[in-house]
């Protein structure tokens, strides 16, 4: 009722021994808080907060246009929603180390288990996408640095993403990402990896827990979580999966209603009221004021 019931350090440490254990973690994109409590119910170890997700929300491209202070704030009221670790998607982290430095205080406030900080170029592109470009090595490992040195509760994971597989090749990322680690990285986000022999070679070469990004649509064929558990992957994200499944069915939806003048046909498909009113606990608030629950249906 009302939100979670563990501290954000909590959840910072269960992300830790999640991260730890040998089995995948996987975190779906919870586009909204409500998601969140789905995630949760349904077992899931964590929840990932996209920022491609959060800048189509807003009808934005994913072209670094939103604000920390729409990330900090969309992070918390996901992160408050449930019990679950949330690693959150902080971008380039908002400008220069001082920024970083500041993004990482914001973040951290807003509950979330862990952030990610990467190596593209301001005005970013969405990691699967062609024409990006990264920052040199030393510009990646001052905001990495930054990061680690900001944080104020060292439970906080600070995952270091690297986009420069889908420039410079194999080679250079693995180069990357042990410098991303020297520089005190928690974990490391291989942004586009090709094929899980990619995902392999990366596993051996670095000491940390590494992400895989099974975004739909983009570079990476989409692995399954026992093909990434045997390359020996600690954690999986499937972040704007949960969205493109909403909008696929508001779009069926929307031309349901426009061609048939009623929505008969969709309720079938829906979410119920009562599902919903599940979800959000409806009845551990009428325990506590037993003046608001009156709803008996379906
Ligand atoms: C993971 C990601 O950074 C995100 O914002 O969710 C995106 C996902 C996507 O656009 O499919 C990315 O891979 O860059
Ligand atoms: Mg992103």
């Amino acid at each position: 009722m009302l939100s979670t019931t563990t501290t954000p350090t909590d959840r910072r440490k269960a992300f830790r021994a999640g991260l730890r254990s040998d089995r995948l973690q996987v975190f779906p994109g919870a586009f909204t808080p409500l998601s969140i409590r789905l995630i949760q119910e349904k077992g899931f170890g964590g929840a990932y907060i996209s920022g491609a997700v959060m800048a189509a929300e807003l009808g934005l491209p994913d072209i670094g246009l939103t604000t920390l202070t729409e990330v900090a704030q969309r992070a918390h009221q996901i992160s408050r929603m449930s019990d679950l670790p949330t690693l959150v998607d902080a971008d380039t982290g908002f400008g220069e180390p001082m920024n970083v430095a500041r993004t990482v205080h914001e973040l951290e406030d807003a509950g979330v288990a862990g952030l990610h900080l990467e190596d593209q170029v301001n005005p970013k592109r969405c990691g699967h996408l062609d024409g990006k470009a990264v920052v040199d090595a030393d510009t990646a490992i001052k905001r990495i640095r930054a990061a680690v040195d900001a944080r104020r509760d060292p439970e906080l994971v600070i995952m270091a993403r690297t986009d420069i597989r889908g420039v410079d090749g194999l080679d250079a990322a693995i180069d990357r990402a042990k410098a991303l680690v020297d520089a005190g990285a928690d974990a490391i986000f291989p942004e586009a990896m090709a094929t899980l022999d990619e995902f392999a070679a990366m596993r051996a070469a670095v000491d940390v827990p590494i992400l895989a990004n099974m975004t739909e649509f983009g570079k990476s064929a989409l692995f399954t979580h026992a093909q990434l558990a045997n390359v020996g992957v600690n954690m999986v994200i499937h972040p704007v999966s949960l969205l493109r499944v909403a909008f696929g069915a508001i779009e069926r939806a929307l031309d349901t209603l426009a061609a048939d003048g009623t929505l008969d046909a969709e309720v079938d498909s829906m979410q119920t009221r009562g599902r919903l009113y599940e979800l959000l606990d409806y009845e551990a608030y009428n325990a506590f004021d037993a003046g608001i629950f009156t709803y008996t249906g379906r």
